[in-house]
Parts: C-alpha cells; structure tokens; sequence
C-alpha cells in the first residue's frame, strides 16, 4: 500500500473507528438477525473474519486518489489523442443496501502534454469501488480524481454495472445493466468527442 491512510488513520489520532470487538459484536448481532447462533461451532470465527473482509472491501476509504494519480510521466513524443483504459472489472457494494455492484469502468482522458501511468487509471477505479456507492457518484467521482490532478483536456468515463440489490432482492431483476457517464471538458463539449470514446468502447476485438 503506497498511498497515505487518509479518512481512518491508524494510530492512537483514531478515535472515530470501532475497535475490532465492537465490529465483531456487531456482526454477531447480524447472525442473530439473520436467524442464526452466533455461538454454533461453523460461526465462531465469522465475526472475525467478517470485520477482516470488511477492512478489505472497504479499504477505499483508507487511499487517496491524488497519491495515485500523482506521478505523471511528460515524454510519449506529442501523444495528444484519447487514452482509454476499458473493460476495467470492479466490485462495489450499495449504500443503500451494502450488497455487492458488479461491473466495469471505461475511462479515458485527452492529455494536455501529461500522461498517466495506465495502472493508475485502474486504482482510481479499485479505490472508490471499495467504499459504499452509489454508481452515479462512482462514475463522477473517477472523472472529477483525474480532471482535478492530471487537468487534462476531458476525460470520459462509463460505468456498466449490475446491482446485486436489484438482482437477489426487492424486485429481483437478473441480469439488468445500468449505464452511467461523466463528460468533462472538451468531452463534454464536443459530442464528436463523446462519440469517439463510445466507438472505441464498443469496438470489441
Ligand atoms: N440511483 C441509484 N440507485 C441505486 C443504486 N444502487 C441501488 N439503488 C437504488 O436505491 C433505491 C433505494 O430505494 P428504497 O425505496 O429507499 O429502498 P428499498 O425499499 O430497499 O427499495 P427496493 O430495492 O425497490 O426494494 C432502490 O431503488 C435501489 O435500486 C445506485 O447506484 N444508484
Ligand atoms: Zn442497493
């Protein structure tokens, strides 16, 4: 883990968070409710290894995005046209309902003289997916991270996801894709542009 432990630092400074106990207290509360024992012997250290996972999940809230996207590199010889990183798999959870978001980001920018490292591009997506979300805010929130620290002259960015809400429960639609974008910039103002970006998307193989 390279970046700094920003929203939930580790330290004695961190008073906000529950302790371990309280967490897996917590989670014990959840398997009674859920109409379980907590005390059986398969679930004995469950509560443990939910507030484990959850760390994981979760570690989102533990990076920033400016860390990441802040080594840039100036030399691709005049490289001035769309970078696209598609397809870029991620798993989020609602906050509505903290049940797993499936699905992928496609996010490009247009350079102005600076270029990322195309890793950094998935990070991004791996540090607001693992938080709470909603897939709206997700899409923006990738746009505005890369608009704010590279200040390019646009970035796209297109989120296709399933929502497991919708999927195991309430209205119980299976295999239903939402479709979310943020245009920023030239993006933004030249729909040839936005056009562009959903032909590189769509062009498979
Ligand atoms: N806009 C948006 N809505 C979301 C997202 N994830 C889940 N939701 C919706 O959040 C809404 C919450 O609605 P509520 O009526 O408060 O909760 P609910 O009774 O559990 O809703 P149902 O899912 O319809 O049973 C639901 O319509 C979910 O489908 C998201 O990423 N974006
Ligand atoms: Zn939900």
């Amino acid at each position: 883990m390279d970046a700094v432990i920003k929203n939930f630092p580790v330290g004695e400074e961190n008073s906000g968070r529950p302790t371990q106990k309280e967490a897996e207290d917590a989670v014990r509360v959840l398997l009674r409710w859920a109409g379980d024992d907590p005390s059986r012997e398969g679930l004995l250290d469950t509560p443990s290894r939910v507030a484990k996972a959850y760390r994981e999940l979760f570690s989102g809230y533990e990076l920033d995005p400016e860390d990441v996207l802040g080594r840039t590199f100036e030399e691709v010889a005049g490289y001035d046209d769309i970078v696209l990183v598609k397809d870029i798999p991620f798993y989020s959870h609602c906050e509505h309902h903290m049940v797993p978001i499936i699905g992928r980001a496609h996010v490009a920018y247009l350079p102005n003289g600076r270029v990322l490292g195309l890793s950094k591009i998935a990070r991004v997506v791996e540090i607001y997916g693992r938080r709470l979300q909603t897939q709206e805010t997700m899409t923006a929130q990738i746009a505005s991270a890369i608009d704010e620290t590279l200040r390019p002259r646009g970035v796209a960015v297109m989120i296709e996801a399933e929502h497991m809400c919708m999927a195991m429960r309430g209205i119980q639609k299976q295999g239903s894709t939402t479709l979310t974008t943020t245009f920023t910039g030239a993006f933004k103002s030249e729909p040839a542009e936005q056009v562009r970006f959903m032909t590189m998307i769509r062009g498979r193989g």
